[in-house]
């Protein structure tokens, strides 16, 4: 995958696109034609006025026309890169009137409608312009967010996500279920990918329906499902796992095949870590394979 990084090196020129040169070009030429006409048309100033009101109308003209650079050099969403780019050019605009006031004595009509004008409507739709890419940046945010943590195709949490909040759960006796479909691949190879999806799809869905809050389920492999149980005691562990085989069975494949699962589940012993309970419940899930499948099994002490 090719990713585009920001770069505000000068270079970067030759790579944006036509309209970004052009507007750049066009306010080039106004700062330059409009400072000619300035110089040509309007009387100087004293010589005694100080060039520190210039220096600072200068700087803030390099500032905002540096923030014009880093704008057509980034790729924000279409409205808010309409919205900062006129309002820059509006600013801009405003700020070179601002800057040659300092050096020649204008006209009203110039501080008015140049100058004033243009700085505050400028300002005004830069401001609008920035909220514009906040809301575009906290939703890109939250997408990717939410992408980090949750199964494309099927919409549970995925395995980053399960193991991280298991490994941060301070609850000191919970239990983990691994839960399997039986012979997946034979569904996929029968009737297609995009059925086998939709089974997985299903199959996602109302297992998660019977986690309460807090216990978390995700998708940790292909065909592969884990759940986070706390509190949980023996008898509880083995009705859930009954619930869960239940609900298994009711998936349809055709009209005349559902599917089943396998399951694996192990509690946690005092002071045993997350891999080692993960690993028992993998192992009673094996168990659960080669005894037949469709059933569960409790994995054993460690
Ligand atoms: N449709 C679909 N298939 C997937 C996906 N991820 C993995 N698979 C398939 O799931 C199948 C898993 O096959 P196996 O590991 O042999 O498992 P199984 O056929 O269920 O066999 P048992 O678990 O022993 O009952 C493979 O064919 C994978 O290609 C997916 O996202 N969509």
């Amino acid at each position: 995958m090719n990713v585009e990084t920001v770069s505000l090196k000068l270079t970067r020129f030759t790579r944006i696109t036509r309209l970004n040169k052009l507007l750049m070009f066009a306010l080039l030429v106004f700062i330059v034609v409009f400072t000619i006409y300035n110089f040509t048309y309007f009387p100087l100033v004293g010589a005694k006025k100080s060039m520190s009101g210039f220096a600072s109308e200068f700087i803030n003209l390099i500032v905002i026309m540096t923030v014009f650079w880093v704008v057509q050099c980034s790729k924000l969403a279409k409205k808010a890169y309409q919205y900062v780019t006129i309002g820059l050019m509006l600013w801009i605009v405003g700020m070179t009137a601002d800057v040659l006031d300092e050096l020649v004595v204008q006209p009203q009509w110039v501080t008015l409608y140049i100058k004033d004008l243009c700085i505050s409507v400028g300002v005004v739709i830069t401001a609008y312009g920035l909220f514009k890419t906040m809301l575009f940046m906290q939703k890109m945010h939250n997408r990717l967010a939410q992408e980090f943590i949750v199964d494309d195709l099927t919409q549970v949490y995925n395995r980053r996500c399960f193991y991280e909040y298991v490994e941060n759960e301070t609850d000191e006796s919970y239990a983990v279920i691994i839960i399997d479909i039986d012979h997946f691949k034979s569904i996929n190879d029968t009737f297609g990918h995009d059925k086998g999806d939709k089974v997985l799809k299903a199959f996602a869905s109302k297992i998660d329906a019977l986690f309460e809050d807090g216990n978390i389920f995700a998708r940790i492999g292909g065909e592969e499902f884990a759940g986070y149980l706390p509190n949980c005691t023996l008898e509880q562990m083995q009705a859930f796992a009954e619930s869960v085989l239940a609900s298994a069975r009711t998936i349809e494949v055709t009209d005349e095949l559902y599917t089943s699962a396998s399951i694996g589940v192990a509690k946690r012993f005092k002071n045993e870590s997350f891999d080692s309970v993960m690993k028992r419940a993998d192992q009673a899930l094996y168990k659960a394979k080669n005894s037949g499948r469709n059933q569960f099994v409790i994995a054993t002490k460690p």
